[in-house]
């Protein structure tokens, strides 16, 4: 078998097509164009790259987006402060601080200050209890866009075998509640994990979000599953792989996602989908 690709890049472009659409008609209606603030804390290249693709991404659909470049010894107290400021600015729909941020900023306590009707990355706890209730409202992002590739393949959820490899509260926590809210039986590893073999071989959906090149072999993928590969680990040539051996797991999968232009794209559609519903839902 060889499998389908699962083509996000083309994926993303529609979606950003359709919101270009919708903001246009808020437009002519006379109504505000969604607006969202993006929050960088210092200047790890990585994160430059990915601010920048936001950025892009929102001026391309018609979204008002404001930049908040702030120094890496910027204090916690400094960027509580510009997130209440933003929270209580009615021009912002949207707050995305990017993460990870430096080691002497808290994650959690900077997530948590953002009001939840504005955190359209989906990290706050309150958006993932809502997920976890089976009453989603803004949806994590890389969850969110996988959902919309797994639905692009026409394959029924419904009692499907899940396995998510990795724990993390912006991937593999919020994965696992959307396939369980989606009707799949759903495993969950992570390094205490035994036996990870026999979880992959199982899935009729493996979604693999660890950060180790190659790390899932393509000779464990179930002949027929679904494969969504959520790593993006840049090689020494500098080639961008998966955490999936793609080539092999092809030769097995119905359906596998490439990197890059798989996933990653997925997110930052969803990101701005996420924009509009805070827009459109809390803030009109
Ligand atoms: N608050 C916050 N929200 C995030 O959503 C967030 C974050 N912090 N920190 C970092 C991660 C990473 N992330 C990606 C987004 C797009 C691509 C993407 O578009 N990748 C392309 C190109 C990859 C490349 O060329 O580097 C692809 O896979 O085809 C990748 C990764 C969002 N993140």
């Amino acid at each position: 078998m060889t499998a389908q690709l699962i083509d996000g890049k083309a994926i993303a472009q529609s979606i950003r097509s359709t919101l270009k659409h919708k903001v246009n008609a808020r437009k002519e209606a006379g109504l505000r164009v969604p607006g969202l603030a993006v929050i960088l804390v210092g200047s790890d290249a990585a994160s430059q790259v990915y601010v920048g693709s936001k950025r892009k991404a929102c001026e391309e659909v018609g979204f008002k987006s404001q930049s908040f470049d702030l120094d890496a010894s910027t204090s916690e107290a400094e960027l509580l402060a510009l997130i209440d400021e933003c929270n209580n600015n009615p021009q912002i729909d949207g707050i995305l601080v990017q993460l990870p941020l430096p080691d002497h900023i808290d994650d959690s306590k900077v997530i948590e200050r953002i009001r939840p009707d504005k955190d359209v990355d989906g990290f706050h706890p309150y958006n993932v209890g809502r997920l976890a209730q089976r009453i989603p409202v803004l949806r994590s992002c890389t969850p969110m866009g996988i959902m919309t590739l797994i639905k692009s393949t026409g394959v029924d959820t419904y009692g499907l075998d899940a396995t998510v490899v990795g724990a993390s509260n912006i991937v593999g926590r919020p994965m696992t509640l959307e396939l369980l809210l989606a009707g799949c039986t759903t495993t969950t590893c992570h390094r205490f994990t035994k036996n990870l073999e026999q979880k992959v071989r199982q899935a009729d959906l493996l979604v693999v979000a660890v950060g180790k090149p190659g790390f899932i072999p393509g000779e464990w993928i179930k002949p027929g599953a679904i494969v969504i590969d959520v790593g993006i680990n840049r090689l020494d040539d500098g080639t961008l792989v998966g955490d999936v051996e793609f080539d092999v797991a092809a030769q097995h999968a119905a359906f596998i996602t490439p990197v890059p232009g798989g996933v990653g794209p997925m997110t930052i559609a969803s990101l701005l989908e996420n924009t509009l519903y805070a827009c459109e839902q809390y803030h009109s």
